[in-house]
C-alpha cells in the first residue's frame, strides 16, 4: 500500500488530469485548486468560493477519481471540496504585498463597475451556468482563456450582472484595470471626442486597460464610425492579449447591421448563452432576493411567484421590492391573494392550456412580425421561420391535429404543416441557436 501523506498524491493526480482535460479547463479550474489532506480514504481539496465548488464538484470530481484510479489503482477514494479560509487568507497576504503598486493602478481609472454584482450573489443553475463558469474562468485567467468572451441572452436574466462581477473579481484578486462601459456610452463618447477634437484621448483610454466589458453591444450595429472605432479598439486590446467581454441580446449572427468584421471576431473565443431561468433557479434567486431586502415570502406566495410566466430576472426583482414595499406600508403579511392584487396587472398567471392564439401571439412578438404575416403565404424567410416554428410549437404544446393548426394559420393544407413541422425538427438536430429560439418561445408559454 502506498502511503500518501503529503501533496505528492495530488500532484500525480494533477500530472494525469493534465493529459486528460484540456489546456483552458486545466488552468482555469483544476490548477487553482489547492491540497489541504488525504485521509480516510478523502481527499480533502480547497477553492476559493462556493462557486467554483459547485462547478468542480459538478464536472472534475469522476475525473479525479478516476485519475486517482489509474495513478495509483485507488477505487473507492472520497473526494472533498471545500470552501476554505486559508485560501482566502493567503489570496489577502498575496494581495497585500502588492497593495501599493496597485493601488495606484487601479485607482487610476473610473471602472464604472458595480460592486453590488458578484460571482457570490450570482445564483447559477441550468439555464445560466454555462454562461457563470464561462465569466469565472475569464475572471480567473483574463486573457489567456476565453477572449473574447461573447455572452448573449434574452432581456433581464443577467448578462450584466456577469459582466460586473468579472470586472469586480479581476480588480480584486488580480488588480488589473477592469473597466466597464455599455455600448451606448461608447458611442455617446465618440460622438463627444470626434465634435472636441479629443480623439487621441479617447483612443488611449479605451486601449489602456486589461479588461474591457462592454454591454449590449448590439446597439452599436448600424452605426458605421461607431463599429470602426470599435473594431480598432478590439484589435489593439486583443493584440497586447488584453481580455475582452461582451454582451449582448442576440448571437452575432443574429445581430443585423453588425458589420462583418465585427462578428467574425465575436465569434473568435467563446460564446455563451443565457436561458430563461428553470422553476428551481427562480426559485432560488426569488428566496436570495427576498433575504437580502429583508423581505418575507412565504413558500405560497414563493411557489405563486415562480409559477407565474415570468423570466426576466429583472422584474422578478421589481416583483418582489413592490411586494415588500406594500406589506411595509400596510403592516401586513404577504399573502398569495396579496400578491395576485399587487400584480394583477402586471403579472399573468400559468394556465395549464396553451392554445394556439397563445403560440402564435408569442412567436410574433419574439420575431418582432404581425399575426397577418404569421397567418399569410408570404414566403419571405422572415415570416416562413416563424410560421414552421410556431407550427412546430403548436404540434408540441397543444392537442391540435395537423388539419387543425393548418386552420388557424390562414387555412394550410395539413401536408404544409406536416413539411414544417419536419423542417423544424430535421434542423434542430444541428441548429443549435434555432434550439435556443424554441426554447426561448417555449419559456414564455410554459415554465
Ligand atoms: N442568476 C442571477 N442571480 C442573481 N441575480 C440575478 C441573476 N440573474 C439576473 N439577476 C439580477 O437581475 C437583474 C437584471 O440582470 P441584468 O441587468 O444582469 O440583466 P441583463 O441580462 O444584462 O439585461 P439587459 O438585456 O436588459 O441588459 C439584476 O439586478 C441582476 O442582479
Amino acid at each position: 500500500m502506498i502511503n500518501y501523506h503529503d501533496s505528492n498524491l495530488w500532484l500525480s493526480i494533477l500530472d494525469v488530469l493534465k493529459n486528460s482535460t484540456s489546456e483552458q479547463n486545466f488552468t482555469t479550474w483544476i490548477k487553482p485548486i489547492k491540497f489541504l489532506e488525504f485521509k480516510n480514504n478523502t481527499i480533502t481539496l480547497c477553492v476559493k468560493n462556493i462557486f467554483i465548488k459547485n462547478w468542480v464538484d459538478k464536472n472534475y470530481v469522476d475525473l479525479i477519481k478516476t485519475a486517482a484510479f489509474k495513478k495509483h489503482s485507488i477505487s473507492d477514494i472520497n473526494i472533498k471540496i471545500i470552501v476554505s479560509d486559508k485560501y482566502i487568507d493567503e489570496d489577502k497576504r498575496n494581495s497585500k504585498i502588492d497593495e501599493n503598486t496597485i493601488k495606484t493602478k487601479v485607482d487610476t481609472i473610473n471602472s464604472y463597475i458595480n460592486k453590488e454584482y458578484t460571482f457570490e450573489n450570482f445564483i447559477s443553475g441550468n439555464s445560466n451556468q454555462f454562461a457563470a463558469a464561462a465569466s469565472q474562468a475569464v475572471a480567473n485567467n483574463p486573457a489567456t482563456v476565453y477572449n473574447p468572451l461573447f455572452i448573449y441572452g434574452g432581456v433581464g436574466l443577467g448578462k450584466t450582472h456577469l459582466l460586473h462581477a468579472i470586472g469586480n473579481c479581476v480588480i480584486q484578486n488580480k488588480k488589473l484595470r477592469a473597466f466597464y462601459y455599455s455600448s451606448e456610452k461608447f458611442t455617446n463618447e465618440l460622438i463627444n471626442s470626434i465634435r472636441y477634437g479629443k480623439m487621441d484621448e479617447f483612443r488611449n483610454k479605451f486601449r489602456n486597460i486589461d479588461v474591457l466589458l462592454i454591454d449590449d453591444v448590439q446597439f452599436i450595429a448600424g452605426k458605421e464610425r461607431t463599429q470602426e472605432e470599435f473594431f480598432h479598439t478590439f484589435n489593439s486590446l486583443y493584440e497586447s492579449q488584453k481580455q475582452i467581454v461582451v454582451t449582448s441580446d442576440k448571437f452575432p449572427k443574429e445581430i443585423p447591421g453588425l458589420e462583418e468584421r465585427l462578428r467574425s471576431r465575436f465569434e473568435w473565443g467563446l460564446i455563451a448563452d443565457i436561458q430563461p431561468p428553470d422553476n428551481e433557479t427562480k426559485q432560488a434567486i426569488l428566496e436570495a432576493k427576498a433575504e437580502k431586502n429583508k423581505i418575507k415570502l412565504t413558500k405560497e406566495v414563493t411557489d405563486f411567484l415562480v409559477n407565474s410566466v415570468i423570466s426576466n430576472i429583472r422584474e422578478l426583482e421589481g416583483y418582489i421590492v413592490r411586494l415588500g414595499a406594500y406589506a411595509s406600508l400596510t403592516s401586513t403579511e404577504i399573502t398569495v391573494e396579496m400578491a395576485k392584487e399587487i400584480l394583477k396587472d402586471i403579472i399573468i398567471e400559468k394556465s395549464s392550456i396553451v392554445t394556439i392564439e397563445d403560440i402564435q401571439k408569442k412567436a410574433c412578438q419574439h420575431f418582432n412580425i404581425k399575426i397577418s404575416d404569421l397567418k399569410s403565404s408570404k414566403r419571405a424567410k422572415k415570416y416562413v421561420v416563424p410560421r414552421q416554428i410556431s407550427m412546430y410549437l403548436c404540434r408540441q404544446l397543444t392537442d391540435c391535429s395537423y388539419p387543425e393548426i393548418g386552420e388557424h394559420f390562414g387555412g394550410k393544407d395539413h401536408s404544409t404543416v406536416i413539411h414544417s413541422i419536419k423542417k423544424i425538427e430535421a434542423e434542430m438536430e444541428t441548429n443549435q441557436i434555432l434550439k435556443n429560439i424554441i426554447r426561448n418561445i417555449k419559456s414564455t408559454l410554459v415554465v
